[in-house]
């Protein structure tokens, strides 16, 4: 796959030399192959200006002409072919404010962020590597091209990729480097939180996240971005287990915010100013708000029955999926509820008895009662109100709690007992008034 699409950049490559301009493979592609690591994509730099390569090829895309970037369609694949390059001021490498289209790779690849990036293969695979990159490479070094106060100041976005690369790749922050990123950091109060928010993904995302937040705790650079993060205060020495190994990126995430105590509410309210999208946000907070109701439901009753029995009411009231979840962050890392309150036995009796409860369960959600809400209404007659949903999720508890058989005829003459105790109960409150 990855040899079949380096084929197609080099016909891009070839054609533009062809028509007499210099073009190279740049950037992420030539450092991942030097690392023989897969490679995502190829980027390709040439002399060629925009309107040239739109000229060359039958298929493009102005993907960002006034940055000199078009993206050319080879076969059934996407190149981004840009022109040398230098810029002044950044909003984003891709999107420079000004730029000006220049004749020389050395001058383009002079303005990239770390050396290991600020390398370019020509088409026969000879690797230029005017700053050393490889040499930093082997000596697990991450580096900035020349002045990194330059380099942070043309994109502070670039502090975040620092610690990203420095995870992603297991490397050392060179010294100077490190230095720059200190200096610069309340720079990121001008970078857009989605920014922000891809670069997080990454670094959460990636295997060795705990390097990363090893970082953010150490630059401290959370402190500076537009708005104000609990994130910020994520502590290396509470993050115990291997959460590592979580293979839902968005547990990773629960598993930050839960072991820092934050509330459902808080987390929401955070993933959104993140620009996490609405369904990401919602998978985090419903796993968090279980773990704050098995620790609320646990703390009614804190003995073995109580806790069988607040997994799963909190299973009824979380979902399958969250509980799951819950379950699976637990194993990674057994002592995250503590904050919550949970103490280390309780949650030792979850990871190893959890999903046997789970699946001992002979209901879980309203949708496997063997009586419906509209069944419900027929067979009892009775006007429609509250009360359905209050009786069913009567019926939800005791039977997820086998205090009740899951059959029709047995849980209606139960719906018709909670009915009228219900009834009794509000026209009680009411002679009250
Ligand atoms: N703020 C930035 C972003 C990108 N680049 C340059 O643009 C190249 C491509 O950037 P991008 O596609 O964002 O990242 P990659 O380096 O390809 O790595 P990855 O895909 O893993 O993010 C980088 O290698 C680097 O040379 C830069 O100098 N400064």
């Amino acid at each position: 796959m990855t040899q079949d699409l380096e084929r197609k950049a080099k016909k891009v490559i070839r054609k533009l030399l062809e028509h007499g301009y210099e073009a190279y493979m740049v950037g992420g592609c030539v450092r991942d192959k030097q690392l023989n690591r897969p490679v995502k994509d190829y980027d390709i730099a040439t002399a060629a200006k925009p309107e040239q390569v739109q000229q060359l090829f039958q298929r493009t895309i102005p993907t960002g002409l006034q940055h000199g970037t078009v993206s050319v369609r080879m076969d059934d694949c996407l190149f981004e072919v840009t022109t040398f390059r230098t810029e002044s001021g950044y909003e984003d490498f891709r999107h420079p404010t000004e730029v000006q289209f220049i004749d020389s790779l050395y001058e383009d690849l002079r303005r990239r962020d770390f050396t290991m990036n600020a390398m370019a293969l020509d088409i026969d695979g000879h690797l230029i590597d005017p700053f050393d990159g490889v040499n930093d490479m082997k000596k697990n070094l991450l580096r900035c091209v020349g002045d990194a106060n330059e380099r942070f100041q043309e994109d502070a976005l670039r502090m975040l990729r620092c610690i990203r690369f420095a995870s992603q790749y297991g490397l050392e922050i060179e010294n100077q480097t490190w230095l720059a990123l200190l200096k610069q950091a309340p720079l990121l109060e001008h970078i857009a939180m989605e920014r922000v928010r891809m670069e997080l993904e990454r670094m959460i995302a990636e295997a060795a996240p705990a390097h990363a937040v090893q970082l953010l705790e150490g630059s401290r650079l959370l402190d500076y971005v537009k708005q104000s993060l609990r994130l910020a205060d994520l502590n290396q020495e509470k993050l115990s287990g291997d959460w590592s190994t979580l293979n839902d990126p968005l547990l990773k995430w629960a598993y930050l915010y839960l072991s820092m105590g934050v509330s459902a509410a808080e987390t929401e309210q955070e993933l959104r100013a993140l620009t996490f999208s609405k369904q990401q946000v919602e998978q985090v907070r419903q796993v968090i708000a279980a773990a704050h109701e098995l620790s609320r439901q646990l703390a009614l009753e804190p003995n073995e029955d109580g806790l069988q029995q607040a997994w799963k009411l909190t299973v009824i009231s979380y979902g399958q999926e969250s509980i799951v979840g819950l379950h699976q962050i637990l194993q990674a890392s057994p002592g995250v509820l503590t904050e919550l309150g949970v103490a280390d036995k309780w949650s030792k009796s979850l990871i190893t008895c959890g999903l046997t409860w789970l699946k001992d369960m002979p209901v879980h959600s309203l949708e496997e009662l063997d009586l419906g809400g509209r069944e419900l209404l027929a067979r009892l007659s009775k006007p429609a109100g509250p009360w359905v949903s209050k009786v069913l999720a009567h019926l939800l508890r005791e039977t997820a709690l086998k205090r009740l058989a899951n059959e029709s005829d047995l849980l209606l003459a139960e719906a018709e007992r909670f009915y009228e105790s219900i009834i009794q109960q509000e026209s009680g409150a009411h002679e009250h008034k």
